[in-house]
């Protein structure tokens, strides 16, 4: 009979042992040590009873394994036992290979000592040199047990390595792959993962179902290596007719195929399955329609490979529109900043307000007739004379209408969500606070109101005097009827800085009878993450508010505000100097003046004024004309009225035979100076008030615009050219700067309607003028 330890050690079930064997001399005490692999089966002729070695070491077994499956010593012995038959040799090892292996370790091994042969009690000093031996040999085989165990090590921290950057489902398949080698490392050793799964609750003597619950990457890999009687029992097939244990616990372990769930819903959801983000929409159906794919795609794309073509061949690709980034927390805020998103009239400006009422406007745009064309386009008279559209000014539909800005913008700030509002203070490297777009805007969409403290120019240079005079930033910028708007407790749009190539424009736009100032994006539209700038037509006043500008742009002026008038041109001073040294020497003046002959200069002289004559000689000429005529008008109408007393206050006069025009000539002196004075002075006060009822007139020029149609088209025109001009003088920059404004005084606005109104009644009034004296003249 062969020794009960050959056998084990024979029987051992993993592969690693099988390999050991064949030139590891290991002893029956190296089995049962802690440090080695418990054995698996045991042969089915050994006993406990052969030999006391045997006995103790069976002890120490029994002892272990009851220890590892928290069962007593008594039933792990019941466990052990039918273990070992369930595990026999016989069933694990083929017979020839049994045999084999037993006469390879029976021939390598030394004989046992006499006295153990002959009694089974060896004496002392025999069994001690035994003891020894053996435990040198146990030392050895440990070392070599933990150099096995220590690949499994390796191993496993490279993989927890590999888990850190990798995503939660191949985090799972590493933390799998993981327990698996540390059950192989357990297998080497102490199978250490087997008894912390039984610690944990995870694996029951019966059953190993709520383990193959959990593993549910390598089910089947990870069970087998968690339960080494199970890979033995799949690596070596299994006598036939002899079931086993451990077969039928296998089976019971066997977890179910799981089906993956794809997502319902996502980003992708509904996209073919030969979908190409870098084709156009109808190029991609042309491709599904040719693949003949109908299979709509129901999970999300793996992000780490999203748009890796275009990473991997460093090609451009276009971010959608309404990607949306905002700062992230924690940036530096504006201190001193009193937040007002709506116009506040402060002081007199409410009576001013209140006094000056804006007229109504209308418009009679018709639908587009193509389906989700908007209306009220360029030639809408509303938008053409910056009014905005409402319900009641406009016969189109809000969702047909284009000329809505101001209701788009508070429909979006009533959200209030970051999207929605869409802009954020950011600071600037070189120019203070600013304004950045966190989400894209369309080509002239509204984005931001201008909004503030509405006050007259008194109080504008009263807090200029006194409140910020000590401020190095103004946030004051013109408004209607020579009012101002103060943001320095105003909206977020006082922080938009100036540039001399903006990508955005300011505009005052009446709503509901009250303007409002917003910013609109430019023709170009803005990014995700750029700067908010407009052309701030700065009006500095004097020399001392002029700022530099450092907005970078190639073609930036240097400063805030229009460019200075260089004073002299060179040509002319050039010229000067020339003079000035010529005379100083005493010479005669050059032939050549600012390089152009004298005869030159003398005939375009000449030139000139034949001209000039020409236009004056045209002029009086015209002049005489009007005044002859006007004379003879006015003769004619003072007889006629003369003629008309005389006939009412003398009979005889009128009875008289004499010719009208003699008695036209007789009464003339008295009569003629009568009615030159009453002429002069009804044309006077005539003049006077044709003035004033022209500047009341042209306070209706908008609503006779309106009402004149298609006619007025002309007119608008030239109103629109006005307007554009105006905008630079209406939404200029207030001077910013420490100087106290009220020592020059700014002049005043000059408005669109009030320019058009002096303008016209310029012309009237300088007609009229022009009249009452030629008339005062020839009196
Ligand atoms: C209405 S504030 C703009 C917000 C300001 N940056 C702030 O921090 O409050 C106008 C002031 O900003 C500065 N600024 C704006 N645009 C500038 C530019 N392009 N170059 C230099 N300074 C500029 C000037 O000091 C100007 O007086």
């Amino acid at each position: 009979m062969s020794p009960p330890s050959l056998l084990r050690r024979s029987s051992s079930s993993s592969t690693l042992s099988n390999i050991t064997l064949a030139d590891t001399r290991e002893s029956s005490v190296n089995v049962a040590d802690a440090s080695s692999t418990p054995p698996t089966s045991l042969p089915e002729d050994f006993s406990s009873d052969d030999s006391e070695l045997g006995a103790k070491t069976d002890r120490v077994l029994r002892g272990r394994r009851a220890a590892k499956s928290h069962l007593s010593p008594d039933s792990a012995a019941t466990a052990a036992e039918n273990e070992t038959r369930a595990f026999s040799g016989a069933t694990l090892v083929e017979p020839s290979r049994q045999e084999q292996s037993s006469s390879t370790i029976k021939s390598e091994l030394p004989e046992k000592p006499e006295a153990v042969k002959d009694n089974v009690q060896p004496d002392p000093p025999v069994l001690k040199e035994s003891k020894n031996r053996l435990r040198n040999e146990r030392d050895a085989a440990r070392r070599k047990s933990s150099r096995l165990a220590s690949i499994p090590d390796t191993v496993s921290a490279a993989a927890a390595k590999v888990t850190s950057v990798l995503g939660k489902r191949s985090r799972d398949a590493l933390e799998g792959g993981r327990e698996m080698l540390s059950s192989v490392k357990g297998l080497g050793r102490r199978a250490s993962t087997l008894s912390r799964s039984q610690s944990q609750g995870l694996v029951s003597a019966g059953t190993k179902e709520p383990l193959a619950k959990r593993s549910r990457i390598f089910p089947n890999l990870r069970s087998s290596l968690l339960d080494p009687d199970r890979k033995a029992d799949r690596l070596l097939p299994a006598k036939e007719g002899t079931p086993t244990v451990s077969t039928i616990t296998v089976k019971q372990a066997l977890p179910k195929k799981e089906k993956k769930k794809w997502l319902g819903k996502g980003l992708y959801v509904g996209q073919h399955r030969h979908f190409d983000g870098r084709l156009t929409e109808s190029k991609n159906k042309a491709k599904q329609v040719a693949v003949g794919s109908t299979t709509e795609r129901t999970h999300l794309p793996l992000p780490m490979f999203g748009h890796s073509f275009d990473r991997i061949e460093d090609r451009d690709f276009v971010i959608p529109y309404d990607v949306f980034a905002p700062l992230p927390k924690g940036q530096e805020k504006p201190t001193s900043w009193g937040k007002l998103n709506h116009n506040r009239f402060v002081g007199e400006a409410t009576d001013v307000w209140k006094k000056k009422k804006l007229p109504r406007s209308s418009c009679m745009c018709s639908p587009p007739s193509n389906d989700g064309e908007m209306g009220c386009g360029h030639d809408c008279l509303n938008r053409s004379m910056d009014y905005e559209c409402d319900e009641e000014n406009c016969p189109l539909p809000t969702d047909r209408c284009s000329n809505r800005a101001f209701a788009t913008l508070d429909e979006r700030c009533a959200k209030g969500n970051k999207y929605d509002v869409g802009v954020e203070v950011v600071r600037t490297t070189n120019r203070g606070f600013g304004v950045r777009a966190c989400r894209e805007f369309q080509p002239d969409r509204i984005i931001v109101e201008y909004t503030g403290e509405i006050i007259t120019s008194e109080e504008r240079d009263r807090r200029m005097n006194e409140e910020y005079k000590d401020n190095e930033c103004y946030y004051l910028m013109s408004f209607q009827h020579g009012m101002i708007i103060d943001a320095t407790r105003g909206s977020i749009a006082r922080f938009v800085n100036h540039s001399c190539e903006p990508n955005c424009r300011v505009e005052k736009i009446t709503f509901q009878g009250r303007p409002r100032v917003a910013m609109f994006a430019g023709p170009n539209g803005i990014k995700t993450g750029e700067e908010l700038t407009y052309d701030y037509k700065f009006d500095p006043f004097s020399a001392a508010n002029v700022q530099e500008c450092r907005c970078g742009a190639p073609s930036c002026r240097g400063v805030l505000g229009p460019k200075p008038r260089p004073k002299e041109t060179k040509k002319g001073f050039v010229a000067g100097v020339k003079r000035t040294v010529a005379k100083a020497f005493g010479m005669a003046e050059s032939e050549e003046s600012d390089g152009e002959p004298q005869e030159r200069q003398r005939k375009r002289k000449v030139l000139k004024r034949r001209r000039f004559d020409e236009a004056e000689t045209s002029g009086e000429t015209k002049q005489k004309g009007k005044k002859q005529q006007l004379e003879k008008e006015n003769d004619a109408r003072a007889a006629r009225r003369a003629a008309r007393q005389t006939s009412s206050s003398s009979a005889v006069v009128s009875a008289s035979p004499t010719p009208q025009p003699q008695l036209q000539s007789q009464s003339t002196p008295s009569l003629l100076q009568k009615t030159t004075t009453t002429t002069t002075t009804t044309i006077s006060t005539r003049a006077d008030s044709a003035i004033s009822t022209v500047e009341e007139r042209s306070s209706e020029t908008v609503s006779l615009l309106h009402s004149l149609g298609s006619s007025s088209r002309a007119a608008e025109d030239k109103t629109k050219e006005k307007r554009s001009s105006l905008r630079q003088s209406t939404l200029s920059f207030q001077p910013l700067g420490s100087r106290p404004i009220s020592l020059k005084k700014s002049p005043p606005v000059r408005e669109k309607s009030s320019l058009m109104r002096k303008d016209s009644v310029k012309k009237i009034t300088g007609g009229v003028r022009r009249v009452v004296g030629s008339l005062k003249g020839k009196r």
